[in-house]
């Protein structure tokens, strides 16, 4: 099952991967027609009812592969109002090649005629809600019509996601679906194909620049609140929760606190003006802090756990008592992440280890990267908590799906990055779900840390990766 908006982010990954939409569209027409010679004889009339978007595109290059069937175009809209260059390519050249083919530029010169099938090609994943004009009266002509009904991707004005429809949605006999499956087909009362176009597997497990899409979309539903990330760490090191809150700044949080021991609260304030310190006595975390911290990470929307806090016994002590009782979203990362296995807790978990770490929480790893995604996947199923494990290759899973992430160098293996990143994944993990927040989180800190090293090899320090965050998680890192 894949729902629309991972549809889009994979297909941008495949263009990324050297499989490009219009490829894809050859795929997907290709499929079409199959389907078609599937339902109706060689010399049957068919209509294909094709709207402006890429649904349409599809239907526009069946036609060219319905040969030996009498097919007749009927594109809704004006050819100047296609809103795709690979659907307007399309249709370009079922024009040049002369296809019976019609324009409706509006519904009053629309007429399916009395074909023995129709194609649905008006919308897909695209879009959802009421169909307008003239899909509107295409689909009331195509509901009672007497033709065997063939829907492209999904039924026009049905939510791919859902099933349901706004309003008026075409009555499809069988759908042609794309890749995956779609969770609201089931639903339907038609039979669903799915059709492998192509798609490479690398597009959905590899992240790339679709996984950042998830921003687009879901970050935007949170309404302007992009988090209040609070730090917890120090002590034993400074720089490590400075540089956690920095870069949950930088991957767009409103606000990053950091609480840590009132002996170091003036060092890491030093790092920088923009970060809100608040320190708690003595000169490192305790189970007597835990009462406070609670309170105060209550109002805060994400917690990150750990960067540089120390394995001082009373220390983890107190990361247990803390997550026993706590039932927000919270980063672990660094000593931190080894009281996890042990402690129940209400809370969403990401954990951020790398394979020491991992192996210290009682996790497998293997030098080869497909074992290892298969281990991490087990293993985040197990805990109950959203995993990233850093490496070369470095793996996230929420003990359901599995990405890995392949940006980043060598030269990240100086200290501080680990920080970068788990401020970064706190940040995200405000506004994206942990397998969305962390997989975009790595794909983005990976991307900062080749643009620092075209710059600066393999000297490279964490603090350039903190620069160059925001183009890591804009795309344009390229
Ligand atoms: N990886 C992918 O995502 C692939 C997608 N493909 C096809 O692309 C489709 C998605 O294409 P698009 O994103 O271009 O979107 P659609 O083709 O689903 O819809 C866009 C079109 O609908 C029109 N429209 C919007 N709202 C409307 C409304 N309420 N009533 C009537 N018309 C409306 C817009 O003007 C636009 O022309 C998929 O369903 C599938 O068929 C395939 O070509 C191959 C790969
Ligand atoms: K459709």
């Amino acid at each position: 099952m894949i729902t629309s908006r991972r549809m889009a982010a994979v297909d941008l990954n495949a263009e990324a991967l050297g499989v490009p939409r219009k490829q894809l569209m050859e795929s997907s027409g290709n499929a079409v027609a199959r389907a078609c010679r599937d339902l109706a004889d060689p010399g049957a009339s068919v209509a294909i009812v094709a709207g402006r978007g890429n649904n349409g595109g599809d239907a526009l290059v069946a036609a060219r592969f319905l040969k030996a069937y009498d097919v007749t175009v009927h594109l809704l809209g004006r050819p100047e109002t296609i809103s795709t260059d690979i659907a307007r390519e399309n249709w370009d050249a079922l024009v040049a090649g002369e296809a019976d083919r019609r324009t409706v530029a509006d519904s009053a010169a629309f007429d399916l005629g009395d074909p023995d099938l129709v194609v649905d090609a008006m919308l897909g994943t695209g879009v959802a809600g009421a169909l307008r004009e003239p899909e509107a009266t295409a689909a009331r002509a195509i509901n009672e019509s007497a033709a065997t009904v063939l829907a492209v991707d999904v039924p026009s004005g049905v939510d791919a996601d859902t099933g349901e429809a706004a309003g008026l949605a075409v009555d499809a006999d069988r759908v042609v679906t794309f890749h995956d499956d779609k969770p609201g087909l089931g639903n339907l009362d038609c039979e669903v194909v799915v059709a492998d176009i192509g798609i490479p597997e690398a597009a959905e497990l590899f992240t790339g620049p679709g996984d950042l899409l998830a921003l687009d979309r879901d970050a935007q539903s949170h309404k302007g609140d992009h988090g209040d990330v609070l730090v917890v760490g120090g002590g034993p090191y400074t720089g490590a929760p400075a540089l956690a809150a920095q870069s949950a700044l930088r991957a767009g949080a409103d606000l990053a606190r950091v609480a840590c021991p009132e002996a170091v609260a003036r060092e890491v304030q030093g790092y920088s003006e923009n970060l809100i310190v608040r320190g708690f006595s003595g000169d490192r975390l305790a189970p007597e802090h835990v009462p406070d911290l609670l309170d105060f990470a209550a109002d805060r929307d994400v917690v990150v756990f750990g960067p540089g806090l120390g394995d001082a016994d009373e220390s983890l002590d107190a990361v247990r008592e803390f997550l026993a009782a706590y039932d927000g979203t919270a980063v672990v990362d660094a000593d931190a992440l080894q009281v996890v296995p042990e402690v129940e807790t209400e809370a969403t978990l990401i954990c951020t280890p790398h394979q020491g770490e991992l192996r210290k929480m009682g996790g497998e790893t293997d030098a080869d990267w497909e074992t290892r995604r298969d281990l991490v996947r087990e293993f985040a199923a197990d805990l109950g908590h959203a995993l990233l494990v850093k490496g070369a290759y470095d793996v996230v899973s929420d003990g359901d799906g599995v990405r890995v992430n392949r940006t980043g160098n060598p030269g990240m293996t100086v200290g501080g990055t680990g920080d970068v990143l788990a401020g970064a994944t706190g940040a995200l993990a405000a506004v994206l779900p942990p397998l969305d927040a962390a997989a975009v989180a790595a794909y983005a800190n990976g991307r900062a840390g080749d643009l620092a090293a075209e710059e600066f090899g393999g000297g490279l320090v964490a603090t350039d990766l903190l620069e160059r965050l925001p183009a890591g998680l804009r795309g344009d890192a390229e």
